[in-house]
């Protein structure tokens, strides 16, 4: 199943630097792990703000839930989640 997810981050402005260094650290780190194994199709950053606009290929909404409340910034993130169907004018001969 395909989503298109909508990630925008608020840190706490006293977050500590090197904390918030730290957590950005590790969440590029599962972000990675996840787009390595396929789930985590795109990831672009929404110009001009911090947030990021992403496409899951997961296998059901419980993994979906499972993959993005397991993100490190999770606690500091709104997420807002639409689920994708194929269009019937796309020429793509998948859903890549
Ligand atoms: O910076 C962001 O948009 C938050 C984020 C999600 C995955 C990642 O690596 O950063």
């Amino acid at each position: 199943m395909l989503f298109q997810v909508e990630m925008t981050v608020n840190l706490p402005v006293d977050m500590p630097e090197r904390a918030a260094a730290d957590i950005k650290a590790k969440e590029k780190a599962y972000a990675q792990e996840i787009q390595n194994a396929g789930e985590w199709r795109h990831i672009w950053r929404v110009a001009g703000t911090y947030s990021n606009l992403s496409i899951f290929d997961v296998k059901d909404i419980d993994r979906l839930h499972e993959i993005l409340s397991g993100l490190p910034l999770f606690p500091y993130m709104a997420i807002a989640v639409k689920p994708l169907v194929r269009h019937p004018s796309s020429v793509r001969a998948d859903d890549s």
